[in-house]
């Protein structure tokens, strides 16, 4: 098997911070193979379920991130609380030497092996005579470190604008449009819903300016794009949370696209991608003032996509 050069972590969100790790392991080593190790579940996930984090990423969306960071191959480790008993010394044995790694890049606070006993140091001594280390700065976005808790707390605070700066791009929430209530249409804003599934790390509860995409390659009616054609993003205004004024349970994200009452979107594969809040969510005593609230809140969106 030939040889390698490795990059190591969680990677959720892949983040500029993220992005960085490969890009260095791509420059020094470009005459090789690029492969990211990455564990999924979550270990704390695995290890202390009440403390699991809220995934930035889903598994499918982390690997075709890294993808596009250069990957050329991703190897997911199967994370158990077996797994988690590996000492340093076997984690390096079992899981990095049989890729051939010749350098093996990661950030500067990488924690590896059981109790997270190994660091940049321990996988320096174990690779003696075998593969280089390199460990990373953390990248920074003015006065604070990036990293994906920075960018979970942000989104728990409904600011998506702070969560963008540190990802360097909008956070983008995805999945399958389902049927809701069938309400949106006669308030005059038909909404493409997506669940939220328990995992995923979603923006509070609010609205917010951003803009929804179709991921399958289709138009507005289904139609099937020109071959090459890249879809179209579409200015939207976003809720989140549980339609307070008519006593919802779900918690679910809205999107109005627009100025639109023409798309057919249900069943259909959207990301949306956060721009700004605009308020939190409120409990009007009836439908009329709801409407004069997302005329203004429609308003806004204009203004700050410019669209
Ligand atoms: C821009 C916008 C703002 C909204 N703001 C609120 C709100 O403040 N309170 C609320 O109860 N529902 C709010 N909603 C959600 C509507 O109640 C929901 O879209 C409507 O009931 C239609 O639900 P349906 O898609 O299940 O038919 C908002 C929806 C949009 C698109
Ligand atoms: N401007 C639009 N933005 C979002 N969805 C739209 C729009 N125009 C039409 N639709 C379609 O209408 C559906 C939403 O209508 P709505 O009455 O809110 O029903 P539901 O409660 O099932 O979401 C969406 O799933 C989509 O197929």
């Amino acid at each position: 098997m030939s040889e390698t050069v490795v990059v190591i972590g969680n990677f959720d969100g892949v983040h500029p911070g993220h992005v960085e790790v490969l890009a260095e392991a791509h420059a020094r080593r470009p005459d090789l193979p690029l492969v990211v190790v990455t564990f999924w579940p979550h270990p704390i996930s695995v290890l202390r379920p009440a403390l699991g984090p809220m995934l930035l990423t889903g598994l499918d969306q982390r690997i075709e991130l890294l993808q596009q960071a250069g990957a050329d191959r991703v190897e997911v480790i199967h994370f158990t609380p077996e797994f988690a008993t590996h000492t340093p010394a076997e984690f390096v044995d079992e899981v990095l030497l049989p890729l051939h790694p010749v350098l093996i890049v990661v950030g500067e606070n990488f924690r590896f092996g059981h109790r997270a006993a190994g660091n940049v140091q321990t996988l320096r001594e174990l690779g003696q005579g075998r593969f280089e280390v390199e460990g990373l700065r953390l990248v920074r976005f003015g006065d604070e470190e990036t990293c994906s808790t920075v960018i979970r707390q942000a989104l728990a605070e409904g600011d998506v604008a702070h969560a963008a700066k540190h990802l360097g791009r909008p956070f983008r929430f995805s999945g399958l449009v389902a049927h809701g209530d069938h309400r949106g249409r006669e308030l005059g804003f038909p909404t493409a819903n997506l669940p939220v599934p328990q995992l995923l790390a979603c923006p509070a509860d609010g609205v917010y300016a951003g803009w929804l995409t179709r991921l399958d390659g289709r138009g507005a009616h289904g139609e099937p794009l020109p071959s090459g054609a890249e879809p179209e993003p579409w200015p939207a205004a976003v809720s989140v949370g549980t339609n307070p004024t008519f006593d919802g349970l779900e918690r679910r994200v809205e999107s109005y696209v627009l100025g639109r009452t023409d798309l057919e979107l249900y069943g259909a594969p959207i990301a949306v991608d956060f721009v700004d809040r605009i308020r939190g969510q409120v409990r009007f005593e009836g439908i009329d003032s709801l409407i004069v609230q997302m005329r203004d809140d429609v308003r806004r969106c204009h203004e700050i996509l410019g669209s």
